[in-house]
């Protein structure tokens, strides 16, 4: 257990105490901000794994909705939060309070706190068998024509109206639910005019852009960074953010499958079933998949619209209104510039089509995400202006954004697929490679009617086509997929790949931007056929020594690159280009905070640290006007990035923000000229690392109180001037500690418990002598200096008051080298000893002196110890037991140590064991007595047969020891045993 009242560098803290509390403070201080009910008032909930809402859009319905949000699980979590946990998560969990995320949804919707068990995760089953419940999603009437057409008819009657409204309004409640979320935003979100994002701000009905003065007044959503709800708004409307956290998602989801699957695939056999059997066996070569949904947003939205199968559709936020010219903007103006820009730098052909034909007229700047088939017959593509398509499409339906959707079917093809094999690299949400070559083995099948299998599973399952792919490598593969969409599969057969490759574009190849493209175009080298006749060198002359190489491979189809079923994120971002707009610095400074904060919570999400930490700022073009023709868009910028490299790696909220701060202010930019704000942090530490690291709790844990106490030891702070001279102000009593010696548990003999010391055998000799020894250097200092405060000053700036004060304590002086300094104090003169122990009692001096040996054996086996492995240390350093039993948060590392570990390492259960072994070897069995019941009744409570094996190994080694030393068997609890243990 836990206590709630710790501070984490009290008597039982440690590091891990404070790190809990220190996060829960921080959500009760950002709860206070936003608080708007207290409908979850007395509720905790823990997030555990992969949920729609992230744990971050739950975290903030608790913010806003007066409930606890747990960043670890607690002993007292109300509820555990999740939607698919893996087995080995759930084995030895108790799983009544698992309950899925709906339950908060729908708390909020209507307002009520919701019978839980509804919503449980599991139910009836063995805890080793889970068995999810799944709830049909009932999808709201869809009373009123969700179509935006393009005449853009408001709806026609008072029930539409009303429908309206509601929908609206749930929209609202939506918007108020889904907060950040936890991933970054993909490079290609980076500050571009063709990736600019326009959050969906506008409810439907509403003429897309408007003045901000009346979109202002009219919409209740945040419409620029200064709205304390903007940034949960942004991401919670922004796709390339939704895109960016499915994909990442679905990466983490496919190591997750991968690393609970017991080794086979009952479906298999389902399959084998219904496929036809091969004449003669075979070994089947490495065979890649590639799988992609069609049109993939618009065929989700096509489900519930079924009439609009066939019609040229485009899923974009607007309905393809004209803009509302406002003062300032200058579209023509914008256009020249992006034009100028485009010739200068990029030779991109499509994009500067798109600015001539999207800035031409007063057309909507909003962006398609996905288009039909029939509409891209019309020359639509995705990622074009709606004036644009509009002007190639009339007739083109426009529907809007439905994220929950996009995941669940996103869900389902990979489940789907995850039946046959798990090895999966996933893409993206809708996308992945799969290496075919092991089921395809197994079930001795013709590879493309397996694979016509799996498609039509799909279909059936989500009701969306989905194309596919064959190849011998993911090269080929994916270029497969090119010629059977939409709703069908390729097989490229080895023989035919060269030919095949031969009429793919240049720029349909891997890796091949713009500029590569251009310089290629130049050499009249467009198909990967032209590129087939040039020679090597000529190529590498080209385009670079390395890429050179790969696109001589790539061009006839080669491809080495293996599939990456587990992929290592480099690092993580959170970048906003529309609605930044301020007025002045502490509007800028806040929203700054804010973006910390969300970039942290990614960070904390991926459970890593970062070393680099940048910020990206887009800044308004000197010649741009202020007015951009795209509502709240950036516009026209020059785009700045200043990185700091700290000296070891972070994840803390403050040393974030810190940077960040103090970089802004360094780049001494107007806040009004800003257009788009991103924080990026790389260099991120290893996850291996890490996982080695987890892999000996104990050991970590250890490593952590060490750090927090060299921390603690260097951050003193400077004396001031003042400081220095005296009189030497007074400092807290927390302090008042020598900065390099740890602090003890107070001694538990005062004046009215020494005649029961033998009871509370707890003696602090040490640091019963420590303070003997600086009572008495106090005595001969002058009476406004304080000993605490000299001692923590450095060597030289305490010889400067000591100077000063020399007149005054001429009578009384003090060598430095004996009394004044902290070494003096920790390690007091045999004098000061001595008339110490002559003023206690002599049952308890003889107690003392018993202990006092004691002591110093250990301290002459830590120094060691310690002078041996690390020798500049050595001088300083006092000595420090690594015992656990020795640990002033002995007890919270223990209830640390079982908490975060479903099973126990072994080299934890023998650091463990030894370190008990030693406190009997040197007698201090009292100390171990009660950490050792502690961990009893925690062991005994977890239904983990594991973690009740490792108590035996602890206790026979004690008992076995306890019998060598003393002759007899200590007092313990022996029996954990649970039924399954038997
Ligand atoms: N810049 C982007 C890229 C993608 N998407 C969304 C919309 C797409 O529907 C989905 C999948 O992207 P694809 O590139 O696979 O495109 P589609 O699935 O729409 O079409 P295709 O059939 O060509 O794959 O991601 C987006 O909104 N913006």
């Amino acid at each position: 257990m836990i206590r709630e009242t710790d501070n984490g560098f009290g008597e039982w803290g440690g590091y891990m105490q404070a790190k809990i509390d220190k996060l829960e403070e921080q959500f009760e201080q950002s709860s206070n901000f936003l608080r708007q009910s207290t409908l979850f008032a007395g509720i905790s909930i823990y997030v555990n794994g992969l949920t729609n809402p992230s744990a971050d859009q739950l975290k903030r319905i608790m913010m806003v909705h007066g409930g606890v949000f747990h960043h670890y699980e607690r002993s007292y979590t109300t509820y555990i939060i999740a939607s698919n946990l893996p087995d080995v998560k759930i084995r030895n969990m108790n799983t009544s309070n698992i309950i899925r995320p709906e339950w908060v949804v729908d708390c909020v919707k209507e307002n009520r706190i919701l019978d839980y068990t509804k919503y449980l995760l599991y139910t009836n089953q063995k805890p080793s068998q889970p068995k999810l419940m799944f709830q049909k999603k009932e999808k709201p009437i869809d009373k009123f024509e969700t179509v935006q057409s393009s005449n853009h008819e408001e709806p026609s009657n008072d029930e539409d109206k009303e429908c309206l409204n509601i929908m609206k309004e749930l929209d609202d409640l939506n918007k108020i639910m889904k907060g950040q979320n936890n991933q970054s935003v993909p490079n290609n979100a980076s500050p571009d005019i063709l990736e600019e994002e326009e959050p969906h701000v506008e409810p439907l009905g509403q003429k897309e852009e408007e003045s901000s003065k009346q979109a202002a007044t009219t919409s209740k959503f945040a419409k620029s960074a200064i709205d304390p709800n903007f940034l949960s708004e942004f991401y919670n409307n922004s796709r390339l953010h939704h895109i960016a956290t499915l994909g990442a998602g679905f990466k983490q989801y496919v190591s997750e499958l991968r690393a609970k699957h017991s080794g086979t695939f009952p479906q298999r056999e389902d399959i084998r079933g219904k496929l036809p059997k091969l004449d003669t066996p075979q070994t089947y070569p490495q065979t890649i998949m590639h799988i992609d949904m069609d049109c993939f947003f618009v065929s989700v939205g096509l489900r519930s619209r079924p009439h609009l199968r066939g019609e040229p559709v485009a899923v974009t936020h607007s309905k393809g209104t004209d803009a509302v010219a406002r003062p300032g903007t200058d579209r023509q103006k914008e256009r020249e510039l992006y034009l100028k820009r485009l010739e200068q730098k990029s030779n991109n052909y499509m994009k500067s089509e798109k600015i001539k034909s999207g800035f031409e007229g007063n057309e909507s700047l909003s962006e398609i995400a996905s288009c039909s088939y029939e509409a891209r017959k019309m020359g639509v593509r995705n990622g074009m202006f709606v004036g644009q398509a509009l002007k190639l499409c009339p007739g083109l339906k426009t529907i809007p954004y439905d994220f929950e959707e996009y995941k669940e079917v996103a869900f389902t093809l990979y489940n789907t697929v995850a039946q046959y094999t798990l090895n999966i690299e996933a893409v993206s949400c809708d996308e992945m490679f799969v290496d075919l070559s092991d089921v395809l083995n197994e079930l001795q099948a013709a590879t493309m009617d397996f694979v016509g299998l799996v498609r039509e599973e799909v279909k059936t399952k989500t009701g969306c086509p989905c194309s596919a792919g064959v190849g011998g490598n993911r090269l080929q593969a994916r270029m497969a997929t090119k010629k059977a969409k939409p709703d069908g599969q390729f097989f490229l057969s080895p023989e035919n790949v060269e030919d095949y490759m031969a009429n793919i574009p240049i720029d349909d190849l891997p890796g091949v931007g713009y500029s590569t493209s251009y310089t290629l175009e130049q050499l009249k080298l467009k198909t990967c056929g032209d590129l087939q006749q040039i020679p090597l060198a000529k190529l590498q002359q080209e385009v670079g020594k390395k890429f050179g190489e790969t696109l001589y491979q790539f061009c006839r189809g080669v491809d080495n690159r293996p599939l990456v079923y587990g992929q290592i994120r480099k690092s993580i971002s959170a970048e906003v280009n529309y609605g930044i707009r301020f007025t002045e610095y502490a509007e800028l400074e806040k929203f700054l905070r804010q973006l910390c904060a969300e970039v942290h919570s990614r960070l904390m999400g991926i459970k890593r640290r970062g070393k680099c930490i940048t910020l990206k700022l887009m800044v308004r073009a000197k010649e741009a006007p202020i007015e951009t023709s795209k509502f709240m868009g950036h516009g026209y910028c020059d785009n700045l990035t200043k990185s700091t490299t700290l000296p070891d790696y972070t994840c803390d909220l403050d040393v974030i923000t810190r940077t960040i701060l103090t970089t802004m202010k360094s780049l001494n930019i107007p806040p009004k000229e800003l257009r788009g704000i991103g924080i990026h942090i790389g260099k991120l530490d290893n996850p291996d690392e890490n996982k080695a690291k987890k892999e000996n709790v104990l050991k970590t844990m250890f490593n952590k109180v060490a750090e927090k106490r060299k921390e603690s030891s260097t951050q003193n702070p400077e004396p001031t001037k003042n400081e220095l001279k005296s009189p030497i102000k007074p400092i807290p009593e927390k302090r008042k500690t020598s900065p390099t010696t740890p602090e003890k548990k107070p001694s538990k003999i005062s004046k009215k418990g020494r005649g029961k010391s033998k009871a509370t055998k707890t003696i602090d000799v040490s640091n019963m002598l420590q303070n003997a020894a600086k009572r008495k250097v106090q005595e001969q200092l002058p009476p406004d200096i304080d000993y605490n405060v000299l001692a923590e000053l450095p060597e030289d700036i305490r010889e400067e008051i000591l100077r000063e004060h020399r007149q005054y304590t001429s009578a009384n002086t003090v060598s430095k080298q004996e009394s004044t300094s902290p070494e003096a104090i920790r390690n007091p003169s045999p004098n000061v000893e001595a008339e110490f122990l002559q003023a206690l009692p002599p049952e308890l001096r003889m107690e003392i002196e018993r202990d006092m040996n004691l002591h110093r054996k250990n301290v002459a086996v830590d120094s060691k110890t310690s002078e041996s492995s690390n020798k500049c240390e050595t001088e300083s350093k006092p000595p420090e037991s690594e015992n656990i039993f020795d640990q002033k948060n002995c007890r919270h590392l223990i209830e640390s140590w079982i908490e975060s570990s479903e099973s126990p390492e072994e080299c934890d259960v023998d650091i463990f064991a030894q370190n008990a072994q030693e406190l009997i070897q040197t007698r201090r069995i009292t100390d171990l007595l009660v950490p050792l019941r502690l961990l009893h009744r925690l062991i005994s409570a977890k239904e983990s047969c594991v973690w009740h094996a490792a108590y035996k190994t602890i206790l026979n080694v004690v008992q076995r020891e306890m019998v060598a030393t003393y002759g007899s068997k200590m007092m313990l609890e022996e029996a954990v045993d649970c039924n399954k243990c038997a």
